[in-house]
């Protein structure tokens, strides 16, 4: 198991800048779309310091801009102005291929819909993204999460033989898998039953306070949230207000409008 092997991965290096505490850092991010003629404002000047080893939950009305935060915030989509570091790195800086590349071997992501390779088993899923990289798998930090997640007997399974809490247990898994600077999970408990998304809000709640890993999550729902450190809320493609959920206050909301 992990045993694949390939050549080594050609990762583009963090610039030794400010902020070397914050896995995520937002500048006055706006994002315009044109639809139909008209313009449309999804993020409307978003400024927000994630620390690494921080759990935020982002909330908000539908339209709000949560998921276009979520996609600029990732790198999935551009900014139209302001910037975003990940790590150190301007990722809105980097033109294609590089800013596909950075976040394949430097972002994690779990989806509602787990996204997951239908052909391929667990295992395979949860090493693919190592493999388009080039990397030779961390055995024993896979071997931990896989434990750590409760999947070790399900690795040899295709995702149509799993339940729908053990295939994102399994996206989990692949999104942790590359040691990713961040990982951004959007609804990740939206297609669940009530026991599975318990079991994923605590395993990410988990690998934030054990791993020190930082968790980006858009949710809609409250308990969801409660699991987090902080909740951003969002109104019109702003952050309206951060509430911490944790005695200390974690995130910043800076200079939006
Ligand atoms: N590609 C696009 N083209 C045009 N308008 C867009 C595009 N993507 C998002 N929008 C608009 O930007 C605004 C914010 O959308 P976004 O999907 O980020 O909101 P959301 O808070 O995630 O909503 P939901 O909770 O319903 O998923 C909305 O008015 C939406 O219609």
């Amino acid at each position: 198991m992990w045993l694949r092997r390939g050549a080594p991965a050609t990762t583009p290096e963090p610039s030794p800048e400010a902020e070397p505490h914050s896995a995520l850092l937002l500048n006055e991010v706006h994002r315009r779309y044109s639809d139909g003629g008209a313009t449309v404002t999804a993020l409307a000047g978003v400024s927000l310091r994630v620390p690494r080893g921080s759990f935020l939950a982002v909330m908000g009305p539908s339209g709000s801009g949560k998921s276009t935060l979520l996609n600029c915030a990732s790198g999935l989509d551009t900014v139209s102005s302001g910037s975003v570091r990940i790590g150190g790195t301007d990722t809105s800086a980097l033109k294609e291929p590089r800013r596909t590349l950075f976040r394949r071997d430097r972002v994690g992501f779990v989806f509602q819909s787990y996204n997951l390779v239908p052909t391929l088993t667990a295992e395979d899923n949860i090493t693919l993204p190592l493999r388009l990289a080039g990397r030779h798998p961390d055995r024993a930090w896979l071997r931990g999460l896989v434990e750590r997640v409760g999947i070790t007997d399900r690795l040899r399974h295709r995702p149509s033989e799993l339940s729908g809490g053990q295939q994102q247990r399994v996206a989990l898994v692949r999104a942790l898998a590359t040691h990713p600077e961040i990982v951004f999970a959007d609804e990740p408990t939206g297609a669940l039953d009530a026991q599975g998304a318990r079991r994923i809000l605590r395993l990410l709640a988990d690998v934030v306070r054990d791993l020190g890993q930082t968790v980006v999550m858009v949710t809609h729902d409250p308990d969801a949230a409660a699991h987090a450190h902080t909740t951003a809320s969002m109104t019109d493609g702003r952050i309206v207000d951060v509430h911490p959920a944790a005695a200390t206050r974690r995130f910043t909301a800076v200079g939006g409008e």
